[in-house]
C-alpha cells in the first residue's frame, strides 16, 4: 500500500547520483544530427567502455559531457550538478572534477612534461614554484614515467610515454573522473596491455570514475566494468561485456564475434553456436 510519506520525494543518497547522467542530448554540425536523445549514466567508480563504428559519435559525446561542445538539446549532470546552468567560479570548481587524455595526447610540444602537467594547475590555482613541481613529479610517477622524463619535451618521448604524459597531466587535479579517447591506439600488444593495467590501478588506488572510448577488445574485456554501444544516433546497448556481446543487432554481432574479439577471449551468444 503506498502511503503518504511514500509520497514525499527522498533526497538520493551520494553514491547513488551518477558520476555522469546525459539525458535527451541532441548534437549535431550543420544538418548532420550526431546524437538524437541519447541518454547514458556512468555509475560512479566504474569504467565505461565506450564502442561504437567509426565516425558514430563517441568522441563527440566525450567532447560535449567535458564542454567543449555545446549541444542542440539535453541535460548533462556531472556528479549530480547539471553543467549547463554553471558560471564562473562553479563552472570553474565543476572543471576540477574531471580530467581528460585525447586520442592524440594534446601536449604542448614547446613544454617539457612537468611543464604540460602543470598547466592545469596555473589555470586553477597560484602555487608555489616547488610545491608545483612537486605535484607535478607526484603526477609523472602516478603515470607510470620515470623522474628524468619530468624534464623532457613530447618529442623525446616515445608513443606509450607520450600517452602517459597525457595521463600525468589528465591527473593533475586530483579528478574523480577520467575521460580518455582511445588510450591504447597506436601502441603495441605489450605497451597496450601496460596502459590497461595503470589504469585499472590508478581506479583502484584514486577510486576513479573512468569514461574510456576505445576500439581495442583487449581493453574492453580486461578492464570495463560495463560496455556502451553508440549506434543510430543513441545509446543501443549497455550491460556487462557478455550482455552486450549477446545483443541482437549487425555491428554488435560482427564487432563481438569475428577472429579479433574471439583472440581477445570474447565469445557472443551468436558466435558460441556457430
Ligand atoms: N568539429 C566537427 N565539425 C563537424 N563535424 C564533426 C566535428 N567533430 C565531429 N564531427 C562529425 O561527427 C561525427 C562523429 O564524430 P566522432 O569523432 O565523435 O566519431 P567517433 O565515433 O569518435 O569515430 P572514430 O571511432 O572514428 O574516432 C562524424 O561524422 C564527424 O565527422
Amino acid at each position: 500500500m503506498t502511503t503518504e510519506t511514500d509520497l514525499i520525494e527522498k533526497p538520493e543518497a551520494e553514491s547513488d547520483v551518477p558520476a555522469i547522467r546525459v539525458r535527451g542530448l541532441v548534437t549535431g554540425f550543420g544538418p548532420q544530427i550526431v546524437h538524437d536523445h541519447l541518454d547514458l549514466d556512468v555509475k560512479r567508480g566504474e569504467i565505461l567502455g565506450v564502442v561504437g563504428g567509426s565516425g558514430t559519435g563517441k568522441s563527440v559525446l566525450l567532447k560535449a559531457i567535458i564542454g567543449l561542445i555545446t549541444p542542440m538539446d539535453g541535460e548533462i549532470e556531472i556528479n549530480g550538478v547539471n553543467q549547463h546552468r554553471l558560471v564562473g567560479d562553479a563552472a570553474q570548481a565543476a572543471r576540477r572534477e574531471w580530467g581528460v587524455l585525447f586520442q592524440d595526447g594534446a601536449l604542448f610540444t614547446s613544454l617539457t612534461v612537468a611543464q604540460n602537467v602543470q598547466v592545469p594547475l596555473r589555470e586553477h590555482f597560484r602555487l608555489a614554484e616547488d610545491l608545483m613541481d612537486d605535484i607535478a613529479r607526484s603526477k609523472i610517477s602516478m603515470a607510470g614515467l620515470p623522474l628524468d622524463a619530468a624534464c623532457k619535451y613530447p618529442s623525446d618521448l616515445s608513443g606509450g610515454m607520450r600517452k602517459r604524459a597525457a595521463l600525468a597531466r589528465a591527473l593533475a587535479l586530483d579528478p574523480s573522473i577520467l575521460f580518455l579517447d582511445e588510450p591504447t591506439a597506436g601502441l603495441d600488444p605489450i605497451g597496450a596491455s601496460a596502459f590497461d593495467q595503470l589504469i585499472l590501478d590508478l581506479k583502484a588506488a584514486l577510486g576513479l570514475t573512468v569514461f574510456l572510448v576505445t576500439h581495442d577488445l583487449d581493453t574492453l574485456h580486461t578492464i570495463c566494468d560495463r560496455v556502451a554501444v553508440i549506434a543510430e544516433k543513441k545509446v543501443l546497448t549497455i550491460g556487462t561485456l557478455d550482455e552486450v556481446a549477446r545483443f541482437d543487432h549487425p555491428w554488435v554481432r560482427d564487432y563481438f564475434s569475428g577472429p579479433r574479439a574471439r583472440a581477445a577471449g570474447i565469445t557472443s551468444g551468436k558466435a558460441k553456436e556457430v
